[in-house]
């Protein structure tokens, strides 16, 4: 699946979190044509603050394929993965992730983001997961428009 369409994706997952009073952030895994998971961030919902859209669709992806290593994945997530998620994608060994606000957009919004890029924390830590940003960057900041403007948001 191409990575634009799997963005997309990640973004109408993310809108469905906003529908439903979640915070800014989707993602969706593909292996091949194949997607095998798409969530957004349920931090809020569930009173779990390690529930990210990258580690939730970590979690229904390695369900869906019955597998802890996603050989071959491709991930698409509207923010640049913070360290947590960053770690996450390198222990399933996931191929490429794109992604399109960056962390500092994300810190902006009112998150308390750690300031460490993802492409340092891959360098830092010898990972061979491929990392590319700037994939419809505009469409998932308008997320977070979307976001500041929901009256009764939950900062985290
Ligand atoms: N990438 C990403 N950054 C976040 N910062 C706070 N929550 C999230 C999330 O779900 N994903």
């Amino acid at each position: 699946m191409n990575p634009e369409a799997l963005m997309q994706l990640a973004i109408d997952k993310c809108r469905e979190g906003l529908a439903a009073g979640q915070s800014p952030f989707g993602c969706a895994i593909a292996i091949g044509d194949r997607v095998v998971a798409a969530n957004h961030n349920t931090v809020a919902l569930t009173t779990d603050i390690t529930a990210h859209a990258e580690v939730n669709a970590l979690r229904a992806a390695c369900l869906e394929v019955g597998e802890l290593h996603l050989k071959g994945a491709v991930v698409a997530t509207t923010c640049e993965p913070c360290p947590m998620c960053m770690a996450a994608l390198h222990w399933a060994q996931v191929d490429h992730v794109y992604y399109g606000a960056s962390i500092d957009d994300a810190a902006v919004a009112g998150f308390n983001e750690l300031h460490l890029p993802a492409v340092e924390l891959l360098r830092l830590g010898g990972s061979s997961v491929k990392l590319t940003g700037d994939l419809l960057t505009e469409g998932c900041r308008e997320l977070f428009t979307e976001w500041l403007n929901m009256p009764h948001r939950r900062v985290y």
